[in-house]
Formats: structure tokens, C-alpha cells, sequence
């Protein structure tokens, strides 16, 4: 089942079409990853999907709901929550705090009266202190709670982001290059985080990534972008093996031996 189709989607920035006419239906509970080389159109197709821009032509409907033209915030109200690829976190505010802002969209009182404990909020208070609690112990981030997000290592960062991501409570989680900067271990926890999501939330994950390792190990569907138009879609083992794939990354000249497959690409 689906819980995410694009169709004919397309935007220009003046002459340049970013994304030009894409077809694509992300299944519902499962890792799905968008790839393709620098400036294939990945993250123009992440901001139409989450209201940032608008689309030029073309439909996305989430849950069969069209999403066109809805601003972003409500985009976030509807089930949509994602991570960016350079981490927008509050860095002056605790990692507790980051993760309550997360929650702001779900509570009837209102961040604000939450975080100065005002009367009218602080029934709300200790379930929004223990939901974002959970979360925090989820991504392995509890001990840090009361620390300043600036201060945090970067991986661990990237983790806050998507705890904050998850208390919007998303249908759909969209993950912007989650392994940017990361080193191998901080990748290695990345993907069981990641695949964690997934199996005990039931939470569909799209993720852009360049890092094939992570993504090849992880996702059940690939949708591979290159100038903005699909050039691929299917299991990694279809894309790993898929000349126009391998082309697009690799060039022309690899693909003229028989067994070419895309393993590694950094
Ligand atoms: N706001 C913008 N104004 C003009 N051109 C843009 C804008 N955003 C993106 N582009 C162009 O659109 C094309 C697609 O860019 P986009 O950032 O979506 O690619 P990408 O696949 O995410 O690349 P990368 O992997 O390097 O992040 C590029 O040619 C880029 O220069």
C-alpha cells in the first residue's frame, strides 16, 4: 500500500528544471531511499514533499490527500516530519528542550507555557517531560538531556534531529543525508536507529542518501534520480546492477564490462 505518491512532478528554477516530471509511490511502513548524483534534484523533490517549495506541475498526496500548496508547518500537522542535511537544531536550548519543541504541534497549551511551567500547561508537563524522555532513551540520547545541543557531539546531533523529527508523531519521516559527516561507527548506530524506527513505530522512512552502503542496506525501495528525471526504481539488487544507474554515477566507461555493480560510492 501506498503512503506517498508524486505524479508528474516537476520544478524549474528559471531555465534549469531541478525535477522534471517524476512518477513515484513510496510504500507505506517501509525504508524507501531517493538517490542520484550531486544535484540530481533529490533535495528539490524533499522540499516540494514537505512544503518548502511549491511544485510547477504535478500532484503529491499522502495518505491520497493532495499536499500541494499546504504550508510547511501544516505539512508537519499532517504527518510529515523530516531532518535536513546540514542539522537545524536550537543549539542554545537543552537536547531535552529540542525534543519538546518536536512535540509543540500535539500540545494544547503550547511550548511556551510548557517550558515556563505556567498554570494552564502543567498538566500537560510531566506526559510531555516522559514522552520526550522515551524518545530521547530511544535514540540513546537520555543521558545527555540537560546539556546544551550546540555542545553535542556531531553524530549525536544528527540523532537529536531525528528525535525531535519523531515527536512530531509522522506518518512519514524523511531523513536528508542522515550519515553526512558521520564515521563508520556513528553510520553502524545510524542504520540500527534507523531500521529500530521502522520495525517498532511502523513508520515509513524515505531517506536521501550518498552513502550506498547505508542505503543498499537498509532500503526495500530506491528511487534513483539523475537531471531531475527517474532513470531507475526497484531493490538495491535491481539498482546495484542497473547500467543507466551505474552511467550516472560511474560514467559511460563502466558500464561496458559485464558485471559492473554499484557497491560503494562516496
Ligand atoms: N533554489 C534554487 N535556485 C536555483 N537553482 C536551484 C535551487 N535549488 C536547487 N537548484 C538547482 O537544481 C538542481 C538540483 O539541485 P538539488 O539540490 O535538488 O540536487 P541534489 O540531488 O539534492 O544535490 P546534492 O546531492 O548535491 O545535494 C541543481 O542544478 C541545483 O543547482
Amino acid at each position: 500500500m501506498t503512503i506517498l505518491r508524486v505524479s508528474k512532478l516537476v520544478k524549474r528554477f528559471g531555465g534549469l528544471t531541478a525535477v522534471g516530471g517524476v512518477d513515484f509511490a513510496f510504500p507505506r511502513g517501509k525504508i524507501s531511499a531517493v538517490i542520484g548524483p550531486n544535484g540530481a534534484g533529490k533535495t528539490t523533490f524533499f522540499n516540494m514533499i514537505t512544503g518548502i517549495y511549491t511544485p510547477d506541475e504535478g500532484v503529491i498526496e499522502l495518505d491520497g490527500a493532495s499536499i500541494v500548496g499546504v504550508k510547511p508547518h501544516q505539512i508537519v500537522s499532517m504527518g510529515i516530519a523530516r531532518t535536513f542535511q546540514n542539522i537545524r537544531l536550537f543549539g542554545s536550548m537543552t537536547v531535552l528542550e529540542n525534543v519538546m519543541v518536536g512535540m509543540h504541534i500535539h500540545l494544547k497549551a503550547g511550548i511556551v507555557g510548557t517550558l515556563l511551567s505556567l498554570p494552564a500547561a502543567r498538566h500537560e508537563e510531566e506526559s510531555v517531560y516522559l514522552e520526550a524522555y522515551r524518545l530521547l532513551e530511544f535514540v540513546g540520547l537520555q543521558e545527555l538531556l540537560n546539556e546544551q545541543a550546540a555542545n553535542l557531539p556531531y553524530g549525536a546531533q544528527r540523532r537529536l534531529e531525528i528525535a525531535r523529527a519523531l515527536a512530531t508523531k509522522p506518518k512519514v519521516l524523511l531523513l536528508d543525508e542522515p550519515a553526512a559527516g558521520m564515521n563508520p561507527r556513528e553510520t553502524a548506530e545510524l542504520i540500527g536507529l534507523i531500521r529500530r524506527i521502522q520495525e517498532e513505530t511502523g513508520m515509513s522512512v524515505i531517506l536521501i542518501e550518498h552513502d550506498m552502503k547505508l542505503v543498499m542496506e537498509l532500503s526495500e525501495h530506491i528511487l534513483v534520480l539523475d537531471y531531475g528525471t527517474k532513470i531507475a526504481e526497484g531493490g538495491p539488487d535491481h539498482i546495484r546492477s542497473h547500467p543507466k544507474v551505474i552511467e550516472a554515477y560511474l560514467g559511460k566507461s563502466a558500464v561496458e564490462g559485464d558485471n559492473v555493480r554499484l557497491e560503494v560510492v562516496t
